[in-house]
């Protein structure tokens, strides 16, 4: 057999390379279902009360929603050991900042916990990586503390600016030092916003309100939201040199950790001031109070630490010129209540199989690509399974190509969730290993498996997005010689009809069966009588034959048939079709 090689093809797909990490059926079919908007649909799906622990205090709303449809177990400051041993017990886990989701954790579930929750936006406290490589999702509440946070990034400005908590302190102490606590103005100040998302840009409106004069630095946001609050955005270097006041609102990643350090702060303008509500970790602490000691900051306002909460004799929470606040930007009342119900419905839908807006970990698809591409699921994992098992033992399967018939312009079509299901038909056999949409790269990359993916552009509508879906091994000996097509490779091809997944082609041969239950492929020389004597040796044994179908290249040549079995036939069952001599090869498979 020649080898097959696909270089030009060995990436993902032209939508693929965007791809995040990637979800479960561990989870019944945990990302397939597009979320439906009424979160009391979720009890009719669930077959067992799940188990969720929520480490941290969470709104009592959230709570409420969960202990409706799960066993909710509150226990908080556990020790990481604790956490350890009870996550085995747990099918979701509900934190906040405070806990750290380490890979310890996920090692420790045992394969149990399905779903972490972030109630919040900050995910740095969780290891995504661990997570994805144990197929758990993580989902967060991104949108119900945005206002809290811009609006404590606010009162820090302010406080700071006016000396609030000092001079605060001081009255309470009995003293009256009108000299001592004289503030600086806002108006006409230049504020740089660093992290242009959604509390940044909530910062910026409020700041303009207050006719500050607001620049933003974030290399990813986009031109119109600036423009639309009339925000000019700027490099790094313009930002920080130019400022009065930079206010912090990027996420703690590897780009942005320790991003003000030393060399930021000797080209910032003397006299800057600084309010972090973001992540401690983007500012070296020991570089800020060197910063604040030569003056070169005037002022910080911190709500956020490297450590949290930060050690006793922090210089940095002790300095004159730092205002402190223990990681309040998302504490008020409205806020809790809302994170707490955002990551509570994400929490139960993950746990009932379906995918939110919210998820960390997996690709985000949007309920109308999830609605549309779901019958082409099934179809998916069925081809997968299928080729697999005509894989003969001991061959090394590496390079799998997966082609996609479609009128659609390749990029309205986002097969990333089809991608996953194939490698879930295909790994899910011949392992012990548990494939979803959040794994799935990740697992056929550890197993070295290579998926290359091609589009054929057909000609008629685009309404339908799949015409048909053709997987192709390389490289690889069958168990079923004629499922190895003209090319070289052992060929499945498969698409909808009614709805319903059907095989319409192994190897070179046309054929048209509905995959479901159990099939025997036969290859046959084409002659009468043969359908009734494969027929009676499976009736003879109580085997029920739900079809038969026969793909053949001429009257009276090679043909492949197809039965579809209800029971798995024994043994003997299948030697006496193979003693058939007008058979020439066949083999069992389950779908
Ligand atoms: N103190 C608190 O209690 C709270 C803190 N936060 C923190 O605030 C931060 C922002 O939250 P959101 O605005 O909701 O997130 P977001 O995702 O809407 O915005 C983050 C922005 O940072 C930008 N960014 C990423 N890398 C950057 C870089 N190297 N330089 C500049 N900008 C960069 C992104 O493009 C994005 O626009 C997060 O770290 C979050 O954890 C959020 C809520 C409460
Ligand atoms: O949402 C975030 O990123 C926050 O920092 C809020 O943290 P918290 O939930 O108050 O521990």
């Amino acid at each position: 057999m020649a080898a097959t090689s696909w270089p030009s093809l060995t990436f993902t797909g032209c939508l693929n390379k965007h791809a995040p990490p990637s979800v479960s059926s561990r989870i019944k079919n945990l990302p397939l279902r597009p979320a439906k908007s009424n979160s009391l649909i979720i009890k009719a799906f669930f077959h067992a009360r799940p188990t969720i622990l929520v480490t941290e205090k969470l709104g009592e709303p959230g709570l409420q929603l969960l202990k409706r449809f799960a066993n909710v177990d509150c226990s908080y400051n556990l020790s990481p050991e604790e956490l350890c041993t009870k996550i085995s017990l747990c099918d979701a886990l509900i934190v906040r900042s405070g806990t750290t989701v380490s890979r310890e954790v996920f090692e420790s579930s045992g394969g149990r916990l399905k779903v972490v929750g972030r109630a919040g936006v900050g995910i740095d406290n969780v290891d995504l990586s661990a997570a994805t490589e144990h197929g758990c999702l993580v989902v967060n509440a991104p949108n119900s503390n945005t206002i809290a946070a811009a609006e404590h990034g606010m009162a820090l400005l302010m406080a700071m600016a006016r000396n609030i908590p000092q001079a605060n302190a001081s009255i309470k102490q009995g003293k009256w030092q009108r000299n001592k606590y004289v503030g600086v103005s806002l108006l006409g100040k230049k504020l740089a916003i660093m992290g242009f998302g959604k509390v940044g840009s909530e910062v910026a409106r409020r700041a303009k309100g207050l006719g500050m004069n607001v620049m933003a630095h974030d290399p990813y946001a986009p031109l119109d939201r600036a423009r639309a609050i009339g925000v000019k955005l700027v490099s790094f270097e313009e930002a920080i040199s130019t400022a009065d006041f930079i206010s912090l609102h990027m996420p703690l990643t590897p780009t942005t950790s320790k991003m003000f350090n030393n060399d930021s702060f000797s080209k910032m303008k003397k006299g800057i001031r600084i309010i972090n509500v973001a992540r401690g970790g983007v500012i070296d602490e020991a570089a800020l109070v060197s910063a604040l000691d030569s003056q070169i900051v005037a002022q910080a306002a911190l709500d956020v630490f490297m450590e949290e909460p930060p050690p006793k004799d922090s210089k940095l929470v002790l300095h004159e010129n730092v205002i402190v606040t223990p990681h309040l930007g998302a504490s008020t009342t409205e806020a809790q209540e809302g994170v707490a119900l955002e990551v509570a419905e994400a929490v139960l839908r993950a746990l009932n199989g379906e995918l939110s807006s919210t998820v960390v970990n997996a690709p985000m698809l949007s309920a109308e690509v999830l609605s549309e591409l779901e019958p082409f699921v099934a179809l998916s994992e069925k081809l997968g399974r299928l080729a697999v098992q005509l894989v003969a033992g001991g061959s090394d399967m590496k390079l799998v190509k997966l082609t996609y018939g479609s009128a659609r312009n390749p990029n309205d079509l986002d097969t990333r969730v089809l991608r996953a299901m194939v490698i879930k038909g295909l790994i899910e056999p011949i392992s012990s290993v548990s494939v979803n949409l959040i794994n799935y790269n990740f697992i056929a990359k550890q197993r070295g498996l290579i998926i290359a993916e091609e589009r054929i552009i057909l000609n008629g509508s685009p309404e339908n997005p799949i015409e048909f879906i053709q997987l192709q091994i390389a490289n690889v000996e069958s168990n079923f010689a004629s499922s190895i097509s003209d090319s070289g490779e052992i060929t499945v091809e498969g698409k909808l009809k009614d709805g319903k997944p059907h095989l319409t082609k192994v190897g070179s041969f046309e054929v048209d069966v509905s995959l479901e239950g159990c099939i025997i492929l036969c290859k046959q020389v084409d002659q009468p009588g043969l359908i009734g004597k494969v027929g009676s040796i499976l009736g003879q044994e109580k085997v029920n034959v739900n079809f038969m179908t026969v793909g053949r290249i001429a009257p009276r040549r090679q043909a492949v048939m197809i039965i579809g079995v209800d029971e798995d036939p024994s043994k003997e069952v299948l030697k006496k079709i193979g003693e058939i001599s007008a058979i020439e090869e066949f083999v069992f498979l389950k779908l």
